[in-house]
């Protein structure tokens, strides 16, 4: 049996640092958003759906979507968002159903589908169980100012956006707490491997 998990957090709060460690352990893991961008490329059945609907203004020189222009568009106008998200979501769930079967074909013990908006794109359906990677505001703040090099009104801003951590506890089969060293991170993981698979 492929165990599929979904990988989920807030900005900033260690996705892709636990990506990275399930991958060393050679745990595959589908990421949504590299996914998001692929499934739009050009001549894909998505991008001509866009093109359909928005028209060529939103095309770069190269015919590749002008993302910034897109989202400008849609961060305006809720209508242009649904349309934009009923083209765009069912293509990555398309795709990153495929690369699940990918694994239980070679039946893999796991799966991980990293999926930052896992709980708000009501995505839980297509996973087994539910990973959170927790951190507290007052540490996903300080780290995301540091990494993106943003004052505290910009990084609040942006947590503001998505659904707190302290909710997305309640919803999450597993909690990674991130808060301490990355070795603690380390062995939280290791332990729940140890535990689930
Ligand atoms: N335990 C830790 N201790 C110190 N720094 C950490 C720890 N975990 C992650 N970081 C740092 O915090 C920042 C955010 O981590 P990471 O990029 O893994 O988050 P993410 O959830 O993938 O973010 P996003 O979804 O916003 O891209 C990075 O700069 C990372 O190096």
């Amino acid at each position: 049996m492929t165990i599929v998990i979904g990988l989920t957090g807030g900005i900033a709060s260690g996705k892709s640092t636990i990506s990275s460690m399930l991958q060393e352990k050679g745990i595959r893991v589908v990421d949504a958003d590299h996914i998001a961008r692929v499934v739009v490329e050009v001549g894909e059945p998505a991008y001509n759906q866009i093109v359909e609907e928005f028209g060529i203004e939103i095309l770069k020189e190269d015919k590749t979507i002008n993302r910034e222009k897109l989202g400008t568009i849609i961060f305006s106008d809720e209508n242009k968002r649904q349309t934009l998200n009923s083209i765009v979501h069912p293509a990555v769930r398309k795709e990153m159903l495929k690369q699940v079967e990918e694994e239980k074909n070679k039946q893999s013990n796991a799966v991980v589908l990293d999926i930052p908006l896992l709980f708000e794109s009501k995505l839980t359906h297509i996973v087994d169980k539910t990973l959170l990677v927790y951190v507290d505001q007052e540490t996903q703040m300080k780290r995301l100012m540091k990494r993106n090099g943003y004052n505290e009104e910009e990084a609040k801003m942006r947590m503001d956006s998505q659904l707190p951590l302290y909710e997305k506890r309640e919803l999450s089969d597993y909690i990674i707490d991130n808060n301490g060293s990355i070795e603690s991170t380390k062995k939280q993981l290791n332990d729940l491997l140890e535990k689930i698979l």
